[in-house]
């Protein structure tokens, strides 16, 4: 008898608990700015998950999901989810007006996925457009509003992006992302398998780009710090750089990563919310307008972000012989895909 009240106070205490987590983020939410979060391509295998991590997202006032078909439904399913984000759904091209209006953030997970044998420049065809005209409505309703790029090839979109914005008159290199943060994600939880650390404690940047040997992780600059060389560096290198492929080949056919995507789209967006909250010291690891190779326009690494989007970017470090050669291996390949990101543009 006592051990059974025992357990309804406990789980009375639990219940408590949560009303007031609850209570609480619905204070921090409506206590704090106003922020709509738009999602491009939101009924696909990316969007759906992010745009429910967003909607778990106490930073997020409005939530908008847009797709060329389907979105009504996913609108209608996650705005049944009790936290405080109103949701919206819009489903092709006459609606994408609406669905940009008054965004603070564009996330850009449109276009289709990789199957296995295709590299993400084999994307290159169908993605360019979608994300050509996709960012042309962005400068023409939300001009202000910070985009990150998700779809492939995350070398190339990025430009085009860029591009697409200057040649409206609204490009803003602050406020242009292209969402590395999977390969960080990845390189955290393979350096903290392998060195048998707390996941939770690992960090560890990744520079460069997104695709194959443009994805540098600086296994160097890893915290906490454990000694990596020879044949295991090479190895946890690899894996990070090949991270997509192996869910490509492990999916089979049917599609490329979307969950741990959605992770880690949200992370990234959640840290550009921080930064225009004007949160300090907010850093996170982002393919950007760059001139710290000065051969390569487009570059990512550590960025500092705040009210206007990118505030700083941070310098390589110190990088090891290792690393300053696979700096040197991946410089043409992109350098090409910034290109031909940019000839696209001005070519079609
Ligand atoms: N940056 C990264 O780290 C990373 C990681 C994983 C996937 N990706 C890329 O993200 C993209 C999406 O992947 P997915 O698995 O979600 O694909 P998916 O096919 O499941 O979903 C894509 C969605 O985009 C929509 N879409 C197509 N054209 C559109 C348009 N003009 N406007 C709005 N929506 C449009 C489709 O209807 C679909 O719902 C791919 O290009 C993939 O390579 C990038
Ligand atoms: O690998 C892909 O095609 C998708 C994405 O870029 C990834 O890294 O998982």
């Amino acid at each position: 008898m006592a051990s059974a009240r025992g357990s309804i106070v406990r789980s009375l205490r639990l219940v408590g608990q949560h009303v007031q987590k609850q209570q609480s983020r619905e204070m921090s939410s409506s206590s704090g700015p106003q922020r709509k979060v738009a999602v491009l391509g939101a009924a696909g295998g990316i969007g759906q998950p992010l745009g429910l991590l967003m909607k778990l997202n106490p930073l997020v006032t409005h939530l908008s999901l847009y797709d060329i078909a389907g979105t009504p439904g996913v609108a209608a399913d996650i705005s049944h989810c009790n936290t405080p984000a109103e949701v919206s759904g819009y489903a092709g091209d006459a609606d994408l007006g609406k669905a940009l209006e008054g965004a603070d953030i564009v996330i850009i997970p449109a276009g289709v996925p990789r199957k296995p044998g295709m590299t993400r420049d084999d994307l290159f065809k169908i993605n360019a457009g979608i994300v050509k005209s996709l960012c042309a409505a962005i400068s023409q309703h939300c001009p202000e509003a910070l985009v990150a790029m998700i779809s492939n090839p995350v070398n190339s979109t990025v430009p085009i992006a860029a591009e697409v914005f200057k040649k409206a008159g609204t490009y803003d290199p602050r406020k242009l992302f292209g969402v590395t943060t999977l390969d960080v994600v990845r390189a955290r939880t393979f350096y903290a398998a392998k060195k048998g650390l707390n996941v939770r404690d690992v960090d560890v940047p990744v520079v460069g780009g997104h695709a194959g040997i443009t994805i540098l992780p600086l296994f160097s600059q890893a915290t906490p710090k454990k000694s990596l060389e020879g044949e295991e560096l090479d190895a946890l290198t690899k894996r990070t750089q090949d991270g997509g492929t192996e869910v490509v080949q492990a999916k089979a056919g049917k599609g490329s990563a979307t969950l741990s995507m959605a992770y880690a789209g949200a992370l990234f967006a959640e840290a550009c919310l921080k930064g225009l909250n004007g949160q300090k010291g907010v850093i996170e690891c982002t393919y950007v307008q760059s001139s710290i190779i000065p051969e390569l326009p487009f570059f990512s690494s550590k960025v500092r972000l705040g009210p206007n989007g990118v505030e700083e970017i941070m310098g390589l470090g110190q990088i090891t012989e290792y690393e300053s050669k696979a700096l040197e291996a991946m410089k043409s390949e992109l350098a090409s895909s910034i290109q031909k990101g940019v000839d696209f543009v001005h070519q079609s």
